[in-house]
């Protein structure tokens, strides 16, 4: 149907942009849509439903005309290059007070540096966190704003419309200032790839317990339907009954073992080292990515390092008490990371409503959100959560389950670093008094870089060894 004004602008017309397009003209708006690529722009209006407004267009010029003033736009293009490239060609084509989104997974300093460019050009930008893959951008995504308030009053209705809904309540929220939008997806998919990590160490452990994939799916799905209950370990339950339309075979078995990325992980860790906050467990997960395409090396380190080590037989309840130990730990870290990100970048990311977003929609959505949600109402500034009388609750009742797993993965040299490292940083967090007295004086005895007392206030140095 043509129309003369369109309520929203979306630029990039792949996976998520089509998809969080046509969920917006699904609640009742207005869209249109451009692609460098003209296929995709043609191939838009035939996907809408019936009796929605949806134009594509071959010119972004023609885009931008047809938009109801202030206009409303959002770009879904790969991150870095590609979102200075359509920044530009925009610039000139649009009016002072105009609205113009990032939904990509763009660097947050990226977003800091464009939010301040065309501040001074009299546009408002924003940095926005969508997650939910292909389908959460078609039914229902949560939505990670940051930025520029004023412009967010502007496109909340549209927001609060097509995000996922829990309870009524839509899965987005305003969580904080400037680049705040994309620091909070960052860190996001830092808890995404290490939950990723640790489902598939498990996989490892119940796959050497003698578990087939029929058995392996029934496992994963009646975790879902328990205390796991969570997108991942949903998706994980299906892949292992999804048939190879070439082999026949389940296709999880003809995959190849080498796992891609496309940085955000990285991102997590290399900003976490920075600030510095410890995410163990987000790190390992981006080393394990890493380690996983040493391919040619690791099919020779087998033949050399082959053995048969034995250990005694885990059951799947003790696996599963490690996952979820693991899983704890992966969102304490990523939690933890963004309350001091917060303070130290002076975002003002307000936790209680991040933990609130992610309950429905996104990847790393699980029933155990609503446990944080509490814990963050009770205590909006809690530093970390295992701090939270009802997550220590839920710790002690697995972590001995935890060693358990640990112990044996270590005896028979199945690799779980996601577990160990999240079992070390929980030994190490709840320490009154760690060894690293030591590494102060040795720090002292070699370099002169002072220490402090546990009996007195002050700095002091000694001249060791004499
Ligand atoms: N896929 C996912 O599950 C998720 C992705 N994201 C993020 O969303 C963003 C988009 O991802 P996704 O939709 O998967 O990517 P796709 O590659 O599927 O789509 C991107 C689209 O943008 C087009 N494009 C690139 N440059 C321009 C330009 N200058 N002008 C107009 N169109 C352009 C591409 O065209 P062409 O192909 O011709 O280059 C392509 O059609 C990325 O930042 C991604 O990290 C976020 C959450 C989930
Ligand atoms: O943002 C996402 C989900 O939340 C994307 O799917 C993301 O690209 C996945 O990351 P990677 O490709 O590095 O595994």
């Amino acid at each position: 149907m043509a129309q003369s004004v369109f309520d929203f602008g979306m630029i990039g017309l792949g996976v998520m942009g089509r998809n969080l397009l046509l969920n917006m003209a699904d609640h009742g708006f207005s869209v249109i849509g451009f692609d460098k690529d003209s296929t995709k722009t043609g191939a838009l209006e035939s996907a809408a439903t019936a009796g929605t407004t949806v134009k594509g267009v071959a010119e972004l010029a023609t885009m931008v005309q047809l938009l109801e003033r202030p206009r409303k736009l959002m770009m879904l293009v790969p991150a870095g290059k590609p979102v200075d490239d359509v920044i530009e060609s925009l610039i000139p084509l649009l009016d002072k007070g105009d609205v113009v989104i990032d939904g990509g997974n763009s660097h947050y300093t990226d977003t800091l540096r464009r939010v301040k460019y065309l501040r001074e050009k009299g546009l408002h930008f924003m940095g926005i966190g969508v997650s939910g893959g292909e389908k959460g951008a078609r039914t229902g995504p949560s939505i990670m704003p940051g930025g520029d308030k004023e412009a967010y009053e502007k496109v909340r209705p549209m927001l609060e419309a097509v995000s996922a809904k829990v309870n009524g309540t839509p899965c987005v929220a305003y969580l904080g200032k400037e680049g705040a939008g994309h620091y909070v997806k960052m860190v996001h998919n830092g808890i995404e790839y290490s939950i990723m990590q640790l489902i598939s160490e498990t996989y490892a452990l119940l796959k050497k317990e003698g578990l087939s994939n029929e058995q392996l799916h029934e496992t994963f799905k009646k975790w879902n339907d328990g205390d796991l209950q969570s997108f991942l370990i949903e998706i994980t339950a299906d892949i292992f009954l999804q048939k190879d339309d070439k082999t026949s075979a389940h296709l999880v078995d003809v995959i190849s073992d080498k796992a891609g990325s496309k940085g955000t992980g990285k991102w997590t860790s290399q900003d976490a080292m920075e600030l510095p906050v410890a995410v163990p467990v987000i790190d390992t997960a981006v080393a394990m990515r890493t380690v996983s395409g040493y391919k040619d090396e690791r099919v020779e380190a087998a033949k050399i390092y082959s053995s048969s080590e034995s250990a005694p037989a885990l059951s799947v309840e003790q696996i599963h008490d490690a996952l979820s130990f693991g899983i704890l730990l992966s969102y304490a870290q990523g939690l933890a990371m963004l309350t001091q990100a917060s303070k130290e970048l002076e975002m003002e990311i307000p936790l209680p409503e991040v933990v609130k977003v992610w309950r429905g929609g996104c990847i790393i959505r699980s029933t155990l959100l609503e446990v944080f949600t509490r814990a963050y109402v009770a205590n909006p500034t809690l530093p970390n959560i295992l701090l939270s009388e009802e997550i220590a609750a839920i710790v002690k009742q697995v972590v001995g389950n935890t060693r358990a797993v640990v112990a044996s993965a270590a005896q028979s040299g199945v690799a779980a670093a996601g577990i160990m490292s999240a079992l070390s940083y929980f030994d190490a967090y709840r320490t009154a008094r760690m060894p690293t007295n030591l590494v102060q004086a040795q720090r002292d005895y070699f370099g002169a870089h002072t220490y402090q007392r546990i009996d007195q206030p002050g700095t002091f140095h000694t001249v060791w060894g004499e």
